[in-house]
Formats: C-alpha cells, structure tokens, sequence
C-alpha cells in the first residue's frame, strides 16, 4: 500500500495531535491481529469482541499504529468510527491509484464469474480480485487497500446481506464495468421478495461510470437508470446469448452468439458456462483476443468452497461457510442463518465446529457463540471439535449436541436430515465440514 501514516491521518480526517507521530510508509492494514506484521496499521472493529481489546497484541506483533475511537496509550488515530475511517481511505486510495474497477454482483456465481473475469483479464494486465468471500462493507475496502502496488485491473465481488449495500460499495468503488449474473430466489436471501433482489443488486449502478452487463430477466427493467449504458444476456435473441452447449462430468465446451469459435471450461454445470460467457465478454470490452480468452477461460481456477446454498440429495437447503472462521464470522453467518423464513414445516439446524487460532481466549470465545444462538429459530444445534465442547457446557438446557467424530456426526445428521430441513456448516476449514456436506449433496 503506498501511503504515509501523516497522508492517512489526513484522509480519513483524525482528531488527535498525529504532526508528532512517525510519518513512516504504511506496509499494510490489519483487523485480524492474528495477521499483523512490522510496520502494519492495526483497524480494531466491533466483530464478536471490540477490536480495541486486541490494540496490545497488535503493537506486540508489530503493528506502528492503531485506529482507535478512543484515546488509548499506543500511537493511534483518533476517529469517530474506525469502520468509517477504513471505508474513506479505501475510496481514497482508488481515487489517488486510478485503478480502474469491474464490479461483480448476483444471487449466484458472482465468486466465479469474478474469478473468470480476473482469469481473462490476468492474460493482458496486472489484476487483483477479491480473495474468499471479502466482497462485504468490511472485505471490500479490505481488497482495495491490499491490492499490490502494480495493479492494473481490480475485480471486485460485491455481496449484499441488506438492501443499500451494493449502493454504498458501488459508490466507494466507481466501477467502469458492472456485472449482474442473476437475480436469484427470495427466501434464500432475506430481502422479502425478488424485486427487492433485483433493486439491492442494481443498486450496483449507483457509483457506475461505464456499462453494466446484467441478465434479460424483466424484473431489473424498473431500476435501469436513464441513459445507463446496458448490454442483456440470457437466452436467443438477447444480445448475448449460448448457442451451443456440450457438457462433460467435470468440464464443459459452449459457443455465443459473439465469439467465433468455442470455448472450454474445467468446470461443468450450465451456470458456468453464462459466467464463463460474461467473463469473455468482458475480455472483448478490454480488446483481449479471442485466443487470450479461451487459453484464460480453459486454465480458470475456481475459489474453493464459495459461501452459497447447496442443494442435499433429499431436497434439503444447505448453507456451508468455511472460510474465515473467525468469532464475527460466526455471528454474522448465524445472524444471515437465522433471519431467512424457514421452509414450509421445514427446521433450521446449525452445524458448528471449533474456530481454530483464536490464542488464549479461544475457550472464552467458543462459550461467547451461546450469545450468537436464537433457539425462538433454530431447531437443533450439532457440535463438533474439542473447543465446541465449552459451548455444549454453556448451552446446557438447549437442542445442543456434541460430536468428538465426524462420521457419527455425518450418520446422525444423514439419518434425520429433512427434504424441508435448511442446515448451515460453519468452522475452520480444517475441520473438514466441508466432507460432511459434500456425502449430503
Ligand atoms: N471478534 C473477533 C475476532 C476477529 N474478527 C475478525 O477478524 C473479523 C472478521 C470479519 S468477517 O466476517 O470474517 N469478514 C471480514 C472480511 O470480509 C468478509 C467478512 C468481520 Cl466482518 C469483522 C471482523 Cl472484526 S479476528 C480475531 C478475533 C478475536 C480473537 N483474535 C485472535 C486473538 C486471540 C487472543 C489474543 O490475545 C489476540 C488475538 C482473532
């Protein structure tokens, strides 16, 4: 990152006395203590615990300052809000960087279309992209203000758990190209019905420059802006269409209605081929040719394990977040869990497994989910790992089980799984939830 502590301070407008404090070039800005190296900025916020709380151990693992909302004994800055500081300097960075951003957003396979989209784009220029599911108010300013300092091209995935968040990621970005990839189905986003879908993720021309590339599905039509620039895909006789589709196990090949010769991904599943489609097209829109295109398209590697709803074999909806296992990710996760309408006569069962490298206070932590848990919406909760065990403790008189084994966790679960049943995995990758739900799909 190239910034100075003195040119932050200005930015993001700090009330302290910061003349006196070092004018050192920032290496980079951390909210996970666990990741701090010398010469970082600490950025405490308020996940399951106050980052506050963690400004030590920053400083004892190297970090040279701190934002802070109150005045503390460490070199800091003093802001209103850390979150807010964060955001601005992010909008900062890209305004003085120039980088110019494509912006990815749907109710599906926007992880995939915004790894194809760098796929392509990697082939002519230095580009950066999301990395996990950082595509939220916290990951996005997170992704800006990490891309290294040659970038050329930013592919950024904006998430959407509340209606106005792709506006305000939309607006702190600037895109010069959007993507829409589908407007999915209410009850599995909790925005109340698909018009609110469709608004929230059109809400991604808010900060818009240049053209959106969104589906020919109709329900978007009532919130095109005037004079919006707009090319629609979907089937024949949209301007971008498939006109050829031949499916193998684990790889497909499919020809447009806009490229010469086909293409093949090592992926298969129709969707994939409309993501892959998108991302050729906005290879053509950066005049990358069509031999570029298809080499990017036929070497694409996937982000592992994508948060997004998977279908079991019985009909059941599941939930798998097995990214970053952290205490706010757990009570976000489970917060987004819980608020979704059940289904029809249908549970709501949370798989939880231990949140590993949380330090001293790990035991502290796990006990601390009881606080993230609403039995008035879940059903029954299943446990798993040694830490897991502290939250079984706690949770004594609650539908709280635990399991030392996996396999009997994976029987139980199999054995009483409902068509109706929606079932969230959450915990450390390495945990391996991940093998539970791929036996149920
Ligand atoms: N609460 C909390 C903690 C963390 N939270 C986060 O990293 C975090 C993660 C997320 S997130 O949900 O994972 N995420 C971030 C990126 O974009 C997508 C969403 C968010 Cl939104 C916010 C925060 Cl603050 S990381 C972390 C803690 C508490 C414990 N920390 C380790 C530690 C333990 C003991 C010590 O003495 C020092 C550190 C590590």
């Amino acid at each position: 990152m190239k910034l100075t502590i003195h040119e932050i301070a200005q930015v993001i407008g700090a009330k302290n006395d910061w003349s006196q404090l070092t004018n050192a070039s920032v290496n980079n800005i951390e909210f996970d203590s666990r990741l701090i190296t010398a010469g970082d900025i600490f950025l405490p916020l308020h996940g399951a615990r106050d980052g506050h709380d963690f400004i030590p151990t920053a400083f004892e693992k190297g970090a040279i300052m701190t934002f802070s909302e109150k005045t503390v004994e460490q070199p800091h800055l003093l802001v209103e809000n850390n979150l807010k500081a964060f955001q601005k300097l992010a909008q900062y960075y890209l305004e003085k960087t120039q980088v110019p951003v494509v912006a990815v957003t749907g109710s599906n396979g926007k992880t995939t279309t915004k790894d194809m989209i760098a796929a392509v784009l990697s082939k002519k220029y230095k580009t950066y992209k999301t990395q996990g599911n950082h595509n939220n108010e916290i990951g996005l300013p997170y992704t800006v203000l990490h891309m290294p300092d040659d970038t050329e091209k930013l592919v950024l995935e904006m998430g959407m758990d509340h209606p106005g968040d792709i506006d305000f990621l939309s607006k702190l970005a600037r895109p010069e190209l959007a993507v829409i990839t589908l407007i999915g189905e209410a009850h599995l986003e909790f925005m109340g019905s698909r018009e609110n879908i469709a608004k929230g993720k059109m809400g991604i021309t808010a900060g818009l420059h240049g053209e959106l590339i969104a589906p020919a599905d109709p329900i978007i039509n009532t919130f095109i802006p005037e004079n919006q620039k707009i090319t629609r895909f979907g089937a024949s006789g949209e301007e971008l269409y498939i006109t050829k589709l031949i499916e193998h196990k684990d790889c497909l090949t499919f020809e447009t209605n806009f490229l010469n010769d086909e293409i093949s991904i090592p992926v298969p599943g129709k969707y994939n081929a409309t993501n892959a489609m998108l991302a050729a097209y906005v290879g053509c829109h950066y005049s990358l040719s069509e031999p570029e295109i298809r080499s990017a398209l036929g070497q694409v590697e996937l982000t592992r394990n994508r948060t997004e709803w998977k279908k079991a074999k019985n009909g059941a909806d599941l939930l798998s977040d097995v990214y970053n296992a952290n205490p706010t990710a757990m009570r976000l996760i489970l917060e987004t869990f819980q608020a979704i309408p059940k289904n029809k006569n249908g549970r709501k069962i949370a798989v939880l497994a231990d949140m590993l490298e949380l330090g001293p206070t790990a035991v502290q932590l796990h006990e601390q989910v009881l606080e993230s848990l609403d039995f008035t919406k879940l059903d029954a909760v299943y446990l798993y790992g040694p830490l897991m065990k502290n939250l079984e403790k706690v949770a004594a008189d609650k539908p709280v089980s635990h399991f030392s084994d996996l396999k009997m966790l994976t029987e139980i679960l199999s054995a009483n799984l409902q068509p109706t049943d929606q079932v969230l995995f959450k915990g450390s990758n390495s945990m391996k939830l991940s093998e539970v739900v791929e036996k149920l799909i």
